[in-house]
């Protein structure tokens, strides 16, 4: 076990704020400026430059900052060894998942690895890519997974599976009798869209972006901050959509939502584990050794 100031200097040092440094670590403000400088009392150095708008590390903070985050790394992993060694896994485990991810993908799996580590306490937040991703950044879960690029964050990104965006229609669509739709259409019909910020429209924007078109080039009718909002409104031909093919399973098989192809367009994307360097728990390291496994089977 390592010294617990460490882990409260590393986080102040992330993210350049006591206050929100207290938040994360659910420790009072004048709790964590005490233990940042008791440290400094210790090493006889500031550790911190707090002049200014904000906070910087000094030379002798960047030197603990890199011994800190390796001393948290390395105890993270002896925990991990030592879980190996008895096979019981116990604790909680934090996650931020994406809509996708969080709503249609998760549950199945989670399900299955509480059955075979009842001792596990699961704590699952849904959001868009944009938040999970500041949250992973700020400490606030053990581990993220997001179907969206990350964008000025420094993380570790691993690959969980393949995705695929598809173009959804309701049942009896005119273009359901289309081999594919031609972009030139589907840029006049009414799209209706996830929020900025998700992951799946930042996907699009990329795709579209790849081929010369920008967003604003479409016919963007609504925009909605939830999938079962989007797959409900196509339901009553309000527009069209792109979504994911893991997000329709249901309608599909209903028939009350059907896929029709873009020409020459197919939007591919993967889902992620992110989670911040040196601060992978053992539990989270056994989550997704489970998902990688679940996914392949
Ligand atoms: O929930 S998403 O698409 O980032």
């Amino acid at each position: 076990m390592y010294d617990p100031r460490l882990k409260t200097f590393v986080t102040v040092a992330t993210l350049k704020s006591f206050s929100r440094a207290a938040r994360i670590l659910f420790l009072s403000q004048p709790t964590v400026s005490l233990q940042i400088q008791s440290l400094e009392e210790q090493y006889g150095l500031p550790l911190l430059n707090r002049e200014g708008k904000e906070i910087t590390l000094t030379q002798a903070g960047e030197l603990l900052y890199q011994y800190a985050s390796e001393i948290i790394g390395l105890s993270l992993e002896a925990e991990t060894e030592i879980i190996k060694l008895t096979g019981r896994l116990k604790g909680k485990l934090v996650i931020g998942a994406t809509m996708t991810i969080g709503e249609y993908v998760l549950p199945k799996i989670v399900g299955s690895f509480k059955q075979q580590y009842p001792e596990v306490e699961i704590l699952m937040e849904v959001g868009n890519t944009e938040r999970i991703v500041r949250l992973v950044n700020q400490g606030r879960f053990d581990l993220g997974i997001i179907e969206g690029p990350i964008k000025n964050y420094h993380l570790v990104k691993e690959k969980f599976m393949e995705d695929e965006l598809v173009l959804i229609v309701p049942r009896g669509h005119p273009w359901t009798e289309l081999e594919a739709v031609h972009f030139e259409e589907l840029c006049n019909a009414r799209l209706i869209l996830r929020e900025p910020g998700s992951g799946t429209r930042q996907v699009l924007v990329e795709a579209l972006l790849s081929r010369g078109i920008k967003l604003s080039q479409l016919n963007v009718y609504m925009e909605l901050g939830s999938t079962e909002a989007i797959k409900a409104a196509v339901e009553v031909n309000l527009g069209v959509s792109i979504l994911s093919k893991m997000a329709i399973v249901k309608e599909l098989r209903l028939g009350s939502l059907q896929t029709v192809a873009i020409k020459n367009l197919r939007i591919m994307r993967t889902f992620d584990f992110i989670y911040q360097e040196n601060y992978l728990t053992g539990l989270a390291k056994e989550f997704i050794e489970f998902c990688l496994k679940w996914c392949s089977n």
